[in-house]
């Protein structure tokens, strides 16, 4: 079978990469076969677009970027059409794979996969003779058509696959990891919280601070979100379950709804709250975007009206229940929910700051000492915002002498 890329007209290529000269943040490649689904899950997971309307999604034909600078998440993500070889001697692969963080490469898994794992199989070996510092991160994608068991037995033989092939070249200590994903579920975020760790510089510091905050509040998981993705950049050491995620996972979304629905009546000195108003930064429209994403706005709203009349009588007892409180000792307000699950478990969630949330699971008896995980929660807040100030910091400075450096090259150049 005739594993070459197809022959296409490349100058509008050539082109968006002479654009990304003079980008220093990390990159991360989206590769794979044409109709792969690259585009559908950039769109999905930074653009808050709906599933279902990436059907209608158009062929890419040159590399898309997007900057993603958001708290501890700082990249470039770049999605490349299926259909182009920048390994072939027109393109400098030096100038595409030298500052790549992490390569994910998405595969098909409903349509039959060996010429995607030839072109899997040929970008990581020359990827990696460019920059053996990449992570390599290959997508079983679209997976939501298949059962439990093919899933598996999927996963299995493209792992065992890539493995002979990697073997046979002698490249076996080329290190993959394999997700199982769709666009249509958790899967796609919680791969991605994983992949992204992996570039958090500041990722044991945030594991060290959530572990210490759980076993001295009695949380049984905590999980930090980045808001507007849903991906978790850190969590505790304890193992991460499907379940305790997809509901912290969740919650986001039930609170964004709510705040979309009446933030504006809330007082804060915007008139919006946070959540929503970072939504806006990003060209995002939140209400239609939200309820587009799960539809629920009509059963959210009832659960809010609930509330309204459980309100006056016990504030803790509220399911769920929003509030905006003053910081300690700080002039910005912070929102906190509260959601009683129907096995007793609490799902807490408190703001970090606009761009992060922690959401945490624990047992009801251990809530009701809720003053000593609101003071632990400060004291993390706290902790949090100075890493996150010193990471600021430490990556203006690069980026200034990464500046210096270009600057010195150009000017070396011109003489
Ligand atoms: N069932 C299912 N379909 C998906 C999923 N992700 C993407 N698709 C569909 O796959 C088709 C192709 O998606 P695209 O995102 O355009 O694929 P692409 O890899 O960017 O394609 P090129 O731009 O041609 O390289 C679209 O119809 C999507 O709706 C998924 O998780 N499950």
């Amino acid at each position: 079978m005739n594993y070459d890329y197809p022959h296409i007209n490349d100058s509008e290529i050539t082109d968006t990469l002479e654009d990304s000269a003079g980008s220093d943040k990390p990159r991360i490649l989206l590769m794979g076969l044409q109709r792969s689904g690259k585009s559908s899950i950039q769109r999905v997971v930074f653009g808050k677009m709906p599933p279902n309307d990436t059907l209608y999604l158009e062929s890419t034909t040159k590399i898309q970027k997007e900057d993603i600078t958001r708290s501890f998440i700082d990249f470039q993500i770049w999605d490349f059409p299926g259909q182009v070889n920048f390994f072939d001697m027109a393109y400098d692969s030096q100038e595409i794979f030298g500052a790549v963080g992490a390569l994910i490469f998405v595969i098909d898994a409903q349509d039959d996969y060996s010429e995607a794992l030839h072109r899997l199989f040929f970008t990581v070996t020359s990827a990696y003779r460019v920059n053996q510092n990449i992570s390599f991160e290959v997508l079983i994608h679209k997976v939501d058509g298949l059962s439990d068991d093919y899933k598996i037995d999927t996963q299995r033989d493209v792992q065992q696959r890539m493995g002979d092939m990697l073997a046979d070249a002698q490249m076996e200590h080329i290190h993959l990891s394999y997700y199982l994903t769709s666009i249509y579920d958790h899967s796609i975020y919680e791969a991605f919280s994983k992949i992204i760790q992996k570039l958090i510089r500041e990722l044991p510091t945030l594991e060290n601070l959530l572990n210490v905050l759980c076993q001295n509040s009695g949380i049984d998981k905590a999980y930090l979100f980045d808001t507007l993705t849903k991906i978790y950049i850190a969590t505790d050491s304890s193992p991460v379950d499907m379940q305790s995620y997809e509901l912290c996972s969740d919650m986001i979304d039930v609170i964004i709804d709510i705040e979309c629905i009446y933030g504006a009546q809330v007082s804060s000195p915007n008139g919006r709250l946070s959540i929503s108003d970072e939504e806006d930064e990003y060209g995002n429209g939140g209400d239609e975007n939200h309820h587009g994403m799960n539809g629920n706005g009509r059963s959210l709203q009832d659960q809010y009206d609930q509330e309204d009349d459980v309100n006056d009588d016990n504030e803790s007892q509220q399911q769920p229940s929003l509030r905006r409180t003053d910081g300690v000792g700080q002039n910005e307000s912070e929102a906190s929910s509260l959601i009683k699950l129907d096995n007793g478990d609490v799902l807490y969630m408190r703001e970090v700051n606009r761009l992060l949330v922690l959401i945490c699971l624990l047992r009801h008896d251990n809530f009701e000492k809720h003053g000593l995980i609101d003071y632990n929660f400060q004291c993390f807040k706290e902790a949090v915002t100075e890493v996150f100030e010193f990471s600021q910091k430490r990556n203006n400075q690069q980026q200034q002498q990464q500046q210096m450096v270009h600057l010195s090259q150009q000017q070396s150049t011109n003489e």
